[in-house]
């Protein structure tokens, strides 16, 4: 029988009106299962749970392991008689075994869950592979970006799968099943696009790719730059080695300067936006291939940011046990060679220094708040307007705050010329660079004549060109 015919008997069934108490409950669907393996399992045991009858079909029915409660295990011939839908758990080099029961896969829906270890192992996609061995079944490539042990955990709320196939129908029985385990479903079209989603799996975190290139490439350089400078300064001009400060000193600095660039990275792109918005007149118009790319992963630059910012944390925490402890060494010193210097406080000293620690805390629980709202277990649970308030007014207002912990850290180092060793900047200058200049053009946003146009534009308003006459213009001149 065809999967559609079932279905349509068994939600007729369920639409007669009953009186309360009289109606037997519709028995749950049955959908069968090949492969007892660790998908075969995990994909099971979900589908029980989400409220299915499971039947595995097994080359080993009487010794197949442990499987989940409630699931029957039996032949494959016997299971693929019982079912409509037939989720195919096994590797692809095992398909074979499929070829011999084409007579009992005649007008089923068969899913290919199957991926591969390298691109273009094989000539043909696994789906099309899988097609041509039983032309009598409808195959649907998909779910297969889903791992064991993600559906073993239960993290699949939300989670975006893909599937395509050649029968609109197939797909949509596959599409409802993959619904009902709480995923969301992506069609990406004919059987064709099976090699496209058999590819998925084998990327590796590809949208984290640009902002881990880009903090790795930030951390060379300025660990490069502060070697030259620090260090080696140092031994060249005054002869003295202090390399041992590379581990602690030279790290932490390191990781301050990446993350508050990494912070305003986040924000950069969303202003050229506004900027282009502002200039074109128009938000109707696509905006550059990698200003796109970079809007896209903003919340992976800002999760990095946010790690390299708590590396900063720590290694400051530990700081001052060090300079504690050179701190006690020199007392003692002091001590024994008689030298009594009264020390007095330097009040300005002392507001620069606890205003500079009070920035960097507030700073960097703003941070911890953007990351922890940027996860979509914390984010699902935010309505737009307060996501947004979050994400940007008190990410502006982080990497304001963090930016000030930078220039406090300067004070007027700025105004030495000692600060500038062979004529280069410290590298916390370099690094206020990009905040700074994030934060004025924000402030030119905010403007309220600036500001008015860019939500009027945003708003669906367009600025007509010179010499463009808008389609409402032309209409009345008719
Ligand atoms: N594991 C994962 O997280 C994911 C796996 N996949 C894909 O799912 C498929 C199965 O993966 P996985 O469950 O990990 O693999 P396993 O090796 O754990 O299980 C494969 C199952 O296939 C069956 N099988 C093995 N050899 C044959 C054969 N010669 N003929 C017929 N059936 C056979 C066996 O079941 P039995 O003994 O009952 O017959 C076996 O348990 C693969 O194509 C994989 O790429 C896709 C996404 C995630
Ligand atoms: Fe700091």
């Amino acid at each position: 029988m065809c999967f559609g015919q079932e279905r349509k008997i068994s939600k007729s069934a369920g639409a007669s009106l009953k009186p309360l108490g009289a109606a037997a409950a519709p028995e749950p669907e049955l959908l069968c299962i090949f492969g007892t393996g660790d998908l075969g399992r995990s994909l099971g045991l979900r589908l029980l749970q989400s409220g299915y009858r499971v039947v595995y079909g097994s080359r080993r029915p009487h010794s197949s392991g442990p499987l989940p409660e409630g699931a029957e295990v039996m032949s494959h011939e016997s299971a693929a008689k019982l079912a409509s839908v037939i989720f195919v758990c096994v590797h692809r080099e095992h398909y074979e075994f499929l070829e011999t029961l084409t007579p009992h896969l005649e007008g089923k829906v068969l899913v290919d869950l199957s991926n591969n270890l390298k691109k273009k192992m094989y000539p043909e996609a696994n789906a099309v592979y899988l097609q041509r061995l039983v032309p009598g079944a409808a195959v649907v490539k998909g779910l297969n970006t889903l791992s064991a042990w993600a559906l073993q955990n239960e993290l699949l709320a939300g989670k975006q799968v893909y599937l395509c196939g050649d029968s609109a129908e197939a797909k949509q029985v596959v599409s409802e099943t993959a619904t009902q385990l709480g995923l969301t479903v992506l069609d990406r079209g004919s059987l064709s696009a099976a090699r496209e989603l058999e590819d998925f799996p084998l990327q590796l975190f590809p949208e984290w790719r640009l902002p881990l290139s880009v903090a790795i490439g930030l951390i060379a350089f300025f660990f490069f730059y502060l070697v030259i400078r620090d260090v080696i300064y140092e031994w060249i001009v005054k002869k003295s080695d202090i390399s041992y400060r590379i581990m602690v000193s030279l790290g932490n600095k390191v990781f301050a300067i990446v993350s508050l660039i990494m912070l305003s990275l986040c924000y950069l792109p969303g202003i050229i936006a506004a900027f282009l918005q502002l200039y074109r007149g128009t938000k109707y118009r696509r905006f550059p291939h990698w200003l796109d790319r970079w809007m896209l992963c903003r919340k992976q630059i800002g999760l990095v940011a946010l790690g390299i910012a708590s590396l900063h944390a720590v290694y400051t925490f530990i700081i001052p046990l060090r300079l504690v402890r050179s701190l006690a060494v020199s007392v003692i010193m002091t001590k024994m060679n008689n030298i009594t210097t009264p020390v007095g406080l330097d009040k300005i000293l002392a507001w620069r220094t606890e205003s500079f620690y009070a920035l960097g805390i507030l700073g960097f629980f703003l941070f911890v708040l953007l990351g922890l709202t940027s996860l979509p277990s914390v984010g699902g649970t935010l309505s737009w307007r307060e996501f947004s308030f979050i994400q940007s007014k008190m990410g502006h207002l982080s990497l304001l705050i963090c930016t000030a912990h930078g220039y406090f850290y300067g004070w007027d180092k700025f105004l030495r010329t000692s600060t500038y060793k062979w004529y280069t900047p410290p590298a916390y200058m370099l690094c206020l660079i990009v905040p700074s200049v994030v934060l004025v053009l924000k402030a030119l946003l905010l403007l309220p004549c600036v500001d008015r146009t860019l939500t009027r534009i945003r708003q669906g308003w367009e600025r007509t060109q010179p010499g463009e006459k808008t389609v409402i213009d032309k209409a009345t001149n008719l």
